[in-house]
């Protein structure tokens, strides 16, 4: 199979992208499902999908072997996640050459979560502290990667203010990203005062909204008070309203992301990239709704 191409190529021809997210499953008989749901969602082409990475482990050899699924068997162009957690310089140039040798030219470069139960990111053993430290180490690895970034509209729960964490994504930038991929967010305002912000510090890379499609109220609240992201009072009303059935909360997400996405693209967004949790119904009915 020939080397992926890179996704800075395909946002260079002017077009919005579409991207999906999976996250590796747990066992042999979440993979299975993980390919039934994959062939449905090629039905709605997108322009590639990433792949988490696990906080260590079995999970990270299923990034390894998803992302194969996505690639060689669905056909997918995949963007595999990496990060610093529990990992040396070493095994990081060691997991680089494999993804470099395997075809992918695209990663998304995070440092990654304090593992289950730790609220502070801890370095490993000579291992690396900042994102912008992983990306410094894949670019001198191997130059031909295309590198995607987090980006945090909201601020990152750790930085001591936006303008600290604005000056710390423009060292992701400076040492070599080639787009940022942003956090969830709800509320479309909150995104273009960052596009704005990120611009005015000589941040030129594509910024592409990450959305989610809420399913639980339960879920997303907790999600969001772990991540710092705002949900908006009105769509916490009619997530309530949908009094726990699940066919309601589901279209009552389904319409926020839709009317997100439709005013994100008028507005010029390069793209966008959907937190689908693995499932394709709410990427499905997510496309429905967006058809023209
Ligand atoms: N899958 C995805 O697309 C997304 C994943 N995430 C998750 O969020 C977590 C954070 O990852 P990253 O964004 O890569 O972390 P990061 O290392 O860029 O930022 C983490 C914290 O460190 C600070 N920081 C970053 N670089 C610095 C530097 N050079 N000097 C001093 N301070 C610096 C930042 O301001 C922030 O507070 C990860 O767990 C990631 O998995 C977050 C958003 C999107
Ligand atoms: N800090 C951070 N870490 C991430 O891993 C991450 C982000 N942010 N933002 C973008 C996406 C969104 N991600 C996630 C990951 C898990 C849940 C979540 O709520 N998980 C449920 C289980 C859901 C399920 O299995 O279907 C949970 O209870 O933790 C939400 C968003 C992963 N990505």
């Amino acid at each position: 199979m020939l080397p992926d191409t890179s996704i800075s190529t395909l946002f260079s021809l002017q077009r919005p992208l579409r991207s999906l997210e999976f996250f590796p499953p747990k066992d042999e008989a979440g993979v299975i499902a993980l390919r039934e749901t994959a062939l449905t969602l090629k039905r709605i082409a997108p322009d590639f999908v990433s792949v988490t990475y696990g906080a260590g482990g079995s999970t990270r050899e299923r990034t390894a072997q998803v992302s194969r699924l996505l690639r060689e068997e669905i056909g997918f162009t995949v963007m595999p996640h990496l990060t610093c957690v529990g990992h040396t310089r070493d095994e990081l140039h060691a997991v680089a050459d494999q993804l470099h040798a395997g075809g992918y030219r695209n990663i998304m470069t995070l440092r990654g979560d304090p593992p289950k139960g730790q609220t502070e990111f801890v370095p490993y053993q000579d291992g690396l502290r900042y994102g912008s430290d992983l990306v410094a180490l894949l670019m001198a690895r191997h130059p031909d990667f295309c590198l995607g970034v987090g980006g945090y509209p909201e601020k990152h729960p750790e930085a001591p203010s936006l303008e600290v964490d604005l000056d710390n994504l423009k060292h992701k930038v400076d040492a070599g990203a080639a787009f940022i991929t942003t956090q969830l967010f709800f509320d479309n305002a909150v995104y273009y005062r960052f596009v704005d912000r990120c611009r005015a510090r000589g941040i030129t890379i594509p910024i592409v909204p990450g959305i989610m499609p809420v399913l639980s109220l339960k879920q997303i609240k907790r999600f969001t008070e772990m991540c710092g992201a705002t949900l908006p009072a009105t769509l916490i009303k009619r997530l309530e309203a949908a009094h726990e059935v699940p066919e309601i909360l589901e279209s009552v997400g389904n319409e926020w992301a839709v009317s997100q996405i439709r005013d994100l693209l008028a507005h010029g967004a390069p793209g966008y990239h959907l937190y689908i949790m693995n499932r394709a119904k709410s990427a499905l009915a997510l496309a429905a709704g967006l058809a023209a």
